[in-house]
């Protein structure tokens, strides 16, 4: 029986940049990626997002529009990564480095798709290109996707 776990990833994306963080401990730790976290007891997904952007990145934004959906499944493992992710277009104060993640702009051209989560290249250009999506991966331990969907929609 597989059971699920949720979690948030927040991107922050100005015209022609994207902020990201280098994570420094934990899981998916040497990648660049959004912000995120667990969704704690007694919290709202999106009230998580804001809290998880915060610790991680030291902004607060206005708006955290849903963008996407996916569910991430390993091969041998009982659980499932059940992921919401937001984007902000604007935010308050200045991107400051956690003792979880070091924040860095990158050129939306630019994206260091070597180092990341090996998902991401494939729903980056959606969300970069304000689509909505839901997506489905199933990995071979932590770098081969070995089956994934991944569908535009209206509504997440
Ligand atoms: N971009 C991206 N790809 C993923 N791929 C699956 C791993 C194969 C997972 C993922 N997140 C799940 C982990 N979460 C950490 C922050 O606290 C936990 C960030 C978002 N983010």
């Amino acid at each position: 029986m597989l059971t699920s776990k949720l979690l948030t990833l927040v991107l922050v994306v100005q015209p022609g940049r994207v902020l990201l963080g280098m994570k420094k401990r934990g899981f998916g730790a040497g990648k660049w990626n959004g912000f995120g976290g667990k969704v704690q007891a007694g919290e709202t997904i999106e009230q998580a997002a804001h809290r998880e952007l915060l610790e991680e990145s030291g902004l607060t934004v206005d708006k955290l529009d849903k963008i996407g959906n996916i569910k991430f499944e390993f091969i041998g493992e009982t659980e499932i990564l059940d992921v919401h992710i937001f984007r902000a277009d604007s935010f308050h104060g200045e991107p400051t480095e956690s003792d979880e993640m070091r924040p860095q702009w990158f050129d939306c051209d630019k994206i260091p798709f070597s180092q990341m989560w090996a998902d991401d290249m494939l729903w980056f250009p959606l969300m970069l290109q304000r689509k909505k999506f839901l997506g489905y991966f199933k990995f071979q331990g932590h770098d081969l996707i070995v089956e994934h969907k991944l569908q535009e929609v209206n509504e997440v």
